[in-house]
């Protein structure tokens, strides 16, 4: 993998999670944070849409606002959030970790038929994770748990749309791959989500670990 820090972070690490409707980013997010608090670090845990002024628009607005304009209000929030609250706990040495962010800009408002490459261009100047995690799944495992929980928002609804966001989430794990960020997909459908969380810190760990480079 390819780790790629600016150079005005400071000591902190930043991830994301990202993954279709009921594939469980929420829980292994929870799973994640307890682990790499026990382990002793100073963990910050956010979300997208965010809590900021943009994030509040957003959400209020997805309901009946669409296509293009909905994809910059996310991407504006996207860069709202990473200048005014990732960035600077970054710099404090935090390990922030986002539920969503740049992939979902890349997924959700594609099921409003906007176009892919639209989409990236919009969200490619956002701040890059050191790690961007995507969690898969088979599509029948997680309609099943999105049955059982409910449906969160409008994409949700259509017949069939854990099935189509897979494969856009393939795609968009495709654009991340190939613009060099850092991806580790992981398959949630049968492995209990504190065995993901396990996994991401392990990763998180070794990202975190003395350099290794060897001197003369
Ligand atoms: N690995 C798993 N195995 C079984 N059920 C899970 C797993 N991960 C999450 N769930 C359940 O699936 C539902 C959706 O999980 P959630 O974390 O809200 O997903 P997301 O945030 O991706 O939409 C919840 O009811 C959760 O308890
Ligand atoms: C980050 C992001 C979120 N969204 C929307 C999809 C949802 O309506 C909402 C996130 O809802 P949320 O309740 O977090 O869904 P889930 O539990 O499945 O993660 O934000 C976008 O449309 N584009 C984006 O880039």
């Amino acid at each position: 993998m390819n780790l790629r820090t600016s150079s005005d972070r400071g000591r902190g690490l930043f991830v994301s999670v990202d993954g279709p409707g009921g594939a469980g980013k929420t829980t292994i997010v929870r799973h994640l944070a307890q682990l790499l608090l026990t382990e002793g670090h100073q963990v910050h845990v956010t979300a997208e849409p965010s809590s900021g002024p943009i994030g509040k628009l957003a959400c209020d607005l997805t309901p009946t606002v669409t296509g293009h304009a909905l994809a910059c209000l996310y991407a504006a929030d996207r860069y709202h959030h990473v200048e005014t609250e990732i960035k600077p706990l970054l710099k404090n040495g935090h390990l922030v970790i986002s539920d969503r962010y740049v992939a979902s800009g890349l997924v959700v408002q594609r099921f409003d038929g906007v176009d892919p490459v639209f989409l990236w261009q919009l969200n490619e100047e956002a701040e890059r994770p050191d790690l961007v995690v995507i969690l898969e799944a088979d599509p029948d495992v997680i309609a099943e748990r999105l049955e059982a929980r409910g449906p969160h928002n409008r994409f949700q609804h259509t017949p069939g749309s854990s099935h189509t966001e897979a494969v856009f989430y393939r795609q968009a794990t495709e654009t991340l791959e190939e613009a060099g960020f850092a991806v580790l997909a992981l398959d949630c459908s049968s492995r209990p989500p504190e065995q993901s969380a396990a996994i991401i810190a392990g990763e998180l760990t070794a990202l975190l670990a003395p350099s290794e480079a060897v001197s003369g």
